[in-house]
């Protein structure tokens, strides 16, 4: 059970989710019903808010027509018969319809912002919890500025088209309908000449709607790599590789070409609404000369009043303006779609390391030492030739045992598979002899620790990063971990203690004690299984001293797997097992191992050969 076999979900699955990572970064497809479909789904929970917002865009529609109504009835009424207090009266309703209009406005803004920043709270939720569950291989493939672009940029970009674009469509086409109705209800004759106009409308939507699409397509992805670009250069870690190797000029070269991508695509992306609408404008014009010709000959030959002739003109200024906005908001439509697209994109990424249907208990106490096991593991990145063939070993419960290996070897990506940031093509990787796959990810993840080389630290105060994996452990644990990491010496110098800030923007910690702190975290959460790459960076010999009493502390009595570079680990290891091109060629205690003369010994005589090298060397020859 738990197998992966190499049908079914295995290995072109994971190379297919691979292409599929690559289409979403590409842009992804053109929008379809099948999205419309989705945003509504989107939109359901805000149903309720939603039908207020409908009825009060209703109302605010049905006030807008009264007041041409009421100039009719001056016109043709109060003047005509010269009836003063009516004449009082419609003026009133001038003002008072107009007024409850814009009052209409507001509430219906304000219940438009409501839901579309709803929207967008469900989405930036969703999209940030799909992020967390997609597997390592996507973020070795994806920039960090996409992910950035999606989350901010497209999310942005989303309260307009939810307010403008898809409750402007229902104002302008409910607008659009009720005045034609109350036109064809005035005189259907004059109606009927002034809509003529109308279906001419329709006929260079399609076009442009596609070109729309394209220049909106375009212009946020020259947007997502200048966002890209920065984010690489003009971050910490960034600037430091720019800085050091002069390539200022050249950055900046490149984000003036990227920049100015941006610029000529915006510039296109407002042209193509821009010459729509003047095309609209032309149009529009027949539509007063239509009225004026027409409805001026029904006035002379006394066969319409004057008063619905006016009142028609105003309708027919209220006409157009929606009708031109409905014909660009197909337009916007499209690219709203298009936009809700990429970020379906997003959420339909594939998880390459699914949890399990029918999650299996670990037959162990918590504490207790349990067993890491790969059984004919074999193992490749997406798209690429196996890094890992048929591996079989066990790290047994409460010892160490150690990697060793030449550079490439494939030792990473053995952790890696430990700590299930990807699972095997075939073969079983298992704990307590549950296969990874079985178990669920939050049981596993409080089991396992895993320390890299490549230490993070967030911006946040030294106790809460030792604190990271355990968040509730009162202050005495704390401390004990923070002594046990050989960290109490620094936490007394910090200025405020251990509540001083570190990470990228507060206090910066040295290689060394970056490592402590990582350390100290791991012991804190207390696994049962430490993953550890050693870091390779060479220390002096007290700050060596202190990670590896630091280590000694973090090691006892838990299952570990190290990637071994110091000469006290590998000394220490019950086994230690000799990886080359993802195979086991050797394994033993140190002494068996150099008796043999193999691999091993080559290795170990290149990096701890005594007296030449110093024993924080590299065994890995790096
Ligand atoms: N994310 C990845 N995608 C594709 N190939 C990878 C990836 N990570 C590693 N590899 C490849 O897999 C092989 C094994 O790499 P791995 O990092 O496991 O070796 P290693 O023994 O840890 O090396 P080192 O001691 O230099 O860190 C290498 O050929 C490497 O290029």
């Amino acid at each position: 059970m738990g197998m992966h076999g190499l049908g079914g979900g295995g290995p072109l699955h994971a190379v297919w989710e691979q292409r599929r990572s690559r289409q979403y970064l590409e842009g992804g497809g053109k929008p379809s019903k099948e999205t419309a479909r989705r945003v509504w789904r989107v939109l359901r929970p805000h149903r309720t808010i939603l039908a207020f917002a409908l009825l009060l865009t209703g109302l605010g529609v049905v006030v807008g027509l009264i007041p041409p109504l009421l100039v009719r009835d001056i016109i043709d009424r109060a003047i005509a018969r010269h009836n003063l207090s009516l004449l009082i009266w419609l003026a009133a309703g001038l003002v008072a319809f107009p007024a409850a209009g814009a009052l209409l406005g507001v509430g219906q803004n304000y219940l438009n912002t409501v839901i579309a920043q709803g929207v967008i709270h469900d989405l930036r939720r969703a999209l940030y919890e799909h992020g967390q569950r997609l597997g390592v291989d996507f973020f070795t493939k994806t920039p960090g500025g996409e992910i950035h672009s999606r989350l901010v940029n497209d999310l942005n970009a989303v309260q307009n088209v939810l307010t403008r674009t898809l409750s402007g469509l229902f104002v302008n086409a409910l607008t659009v309908v009720l005045t034609l109705a109350t036109m064809f209800w005035l005189n259907w004759k004059l109606a009927l000449a002034s809509a003529l106009v109308l279906p001419a409308f329709a006929l260079p939507v399609m076009s442009f709607g596609e070109r729309t699409y394209h220049a909106i397509t375009k212009a946020q992805e020259a947007l997502s790599r200048l966002t890209q670009h920065l984010e690489e250069t003009l971050t910490l870690s960034g600037i430091l590789v720019v800085k050091s190797f002069g390539t200022r000029r050249r950055e900046a070269d490149r984000f003036r070409a990227l920049s100015q991508t941006v610029r000529e695509t915006q510039v296109r992306q407002n042209m193509v609404g821009q010459w729509l609408s003047l095309l609209v404008q032309v149009l529009s014009a027949f539509g007063p000369a239509v009225l004026y010709g027409y409805g001026g000959y029904l006035v002379m030959t006394g066969k319409t009043p004057l008063g619905t002739v006016v009142a028609f003109a105003t309708y027919l200024t209220r006409l157009f303006n929606p009708a031109s906005s409905l014909a660009g908001a197909n337009t916007s439509l499209i690219g709203g779609l298009a936009l809700f697209d990429r970020i379906f994109h997003f959420l339909d990424l594939p998880v390459s390391v699914p949890e399990p249907e029918a999650p299996r208990p670990l037959p162990v106490n918590s504490g207790q030492p349990v067993a890491l096991a790969f059984h004919h593991v074999t193992f490749a990145y997406p798209g690429q030739a196996p890094v890992l063939r048929d591996l079989t070993f066990e790290a047994e419960a409460g010892r160490l045992t150690a990697l060793v290996g030449p550079s490439g070897a494939g030792k990473t990506t053995i952790l890696s598979l430990a700590a299930r940031f990807y699972d095997p093509l075939a073969g079983t990787v298992s704990l307590a002899d549950v296969p990874l796959t079985d178990i669920a990810d939050d049981v596993f993840r409080t089991q396992v620790a895993v320390v890299t080389q490549e230490l993070f630290l967030f911006h946040a105060s030294l106790a809460d990063n030792v604190r990271y994996g355990n968040p509730d452990a009162p202050p005495e644990l704390v401390w004990e971990a923070i002594r046990a990491a050989q960290l109490e010496e620094l936490v007394r110098s910090l200025p405020e203690g251990w509540d001083t800030v570190v990470g990228e923007r507060g206090y910066r910690l040295s290689g060394g004690e970056k490592q402590r702190v990582a350390i100290a975290r791991a012991i804190l959460k207390n696994p049962s299984v430490l993953l550890l790459d050693e870091a390779t960076s060479s220390l002096d010999s007290h700050a060596e001293r202190l990670i590896q009493e630091a280590l000694q502390r973090l090691f006892h009595g838990r299952t570990v797997i190290a990637i071994a570079h110091r000469l006290s680990t590998i000394l220490a290891a019950d086994q230690i097992i000799v990886i080359d091109q993802g195979q086991i060629v050797d394994r033993g205690r140190h002494t068996e191992l150099l008796a043999r003369g193999g691999l091993y010994a080559r290795l170990y005589h290149e990096q701890f050969d005594p007296g030449l090298n110093p024993p924080a060397a590299a065994i890995s020859a790096r």
